[in-house]
């Protein structure tokens, strides 16, 4: 599979963000969104995402050798800057819905709920509220939701702010073996995640830089 983007435009309100955003991707490959604050790292990947509409341009999956393809959203995990997680249910019932809602791309089967708990470093804690848990713990399920369920885009808008270092480097953890499983990451973020191979698209508002591979 490879993921394409071609000639992307978005629009926030009156403004444009961004225009002539085109990159591809394929198995195995990251890359890192850089820019200043406000240049519209997380409007791309909400558009990549499919939670935003482009005003031009498409983002795509594209299967044997071009001859299929399917929206990018369709084959993509988001894990943006909230955990979109409901506060009264346990971790169990969170997981467990994103777990079916989101569901297995063929190619792949995600891991039941207790595995990717344990493997966020909080096996043992899944029947408590997610209301309960310390901002930490919460981000750290919010990770688990890419482990549920197959996906091999993740999308990923600050995934790591505001934890400490153990979560930082359990995170890159995940994120390292994602793409040596065959998976695609794209991800605004000032950590390194373990990403240090990978391309780097710099977000400049309407001129941006083309990719090229991380120094
Ligand atoms: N819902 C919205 N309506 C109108 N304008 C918006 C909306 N959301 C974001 N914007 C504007 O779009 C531009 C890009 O914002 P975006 O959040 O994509 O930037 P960013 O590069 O991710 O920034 P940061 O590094 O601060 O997270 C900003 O000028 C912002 O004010």
């Amino acid at each position: 599979m490879r993921l394409i983007a071609e000639d992307l435009a978005a629009r926030r309100g009156e403004d444009l963000i961004f225009v002539n955003v085109s990159f591809q991707l394929t198995p195995g490959e990251a890359m890192v969104l850089t820019g200043r604050n406000g240049s519209g790292k997380s409007t791309l990947l909400r558009v990549l995402a499919g939670l935003l509409r482009p005003e031009k341009g498409s983002v795509e999956a594209v299967f044997r050798d071009g001859r299929e393809s399917r929206p990018a959203r369709e084959v993509s995990h988001y894990l943006g800057h909230r955990n979109a997680m409901k506060q009264e249910l346990t971790v169990i019932e969170n997981l467990g819905f994103w777990q079916s809602f989101l569901g297995d791309v063929e190619g792949g089967e995600g891991r039941s709920i207790e595995e990717a708990a344990d493997m966020v470093g909080l096996g043992g804690i899944t029947h408590l509220p997610f209301g309960y848990l310390s901002a930490g713990q919460q981000r750290r399920f919010a990770m688990a939701k890419l482990l549920v369920a197959h996906r091999p885009v993740w999308i990923l808008d600050e995934p790591t702010a505001a934890l400490d270092a153990s979560a930082d480097e359990m995170f890159a953890g995940l994120v390292h073996e994602h793409l040596a499983n065959g998976g695609i990451a794209i991800a605004a973020t000032h950590q390194p995640l373990g990403l240090k191979d990978a391309k780097a698209l710099v977000m400049k508002g309407f001129a941006y830089h083309e990719t090229e591979e991380m120094a």
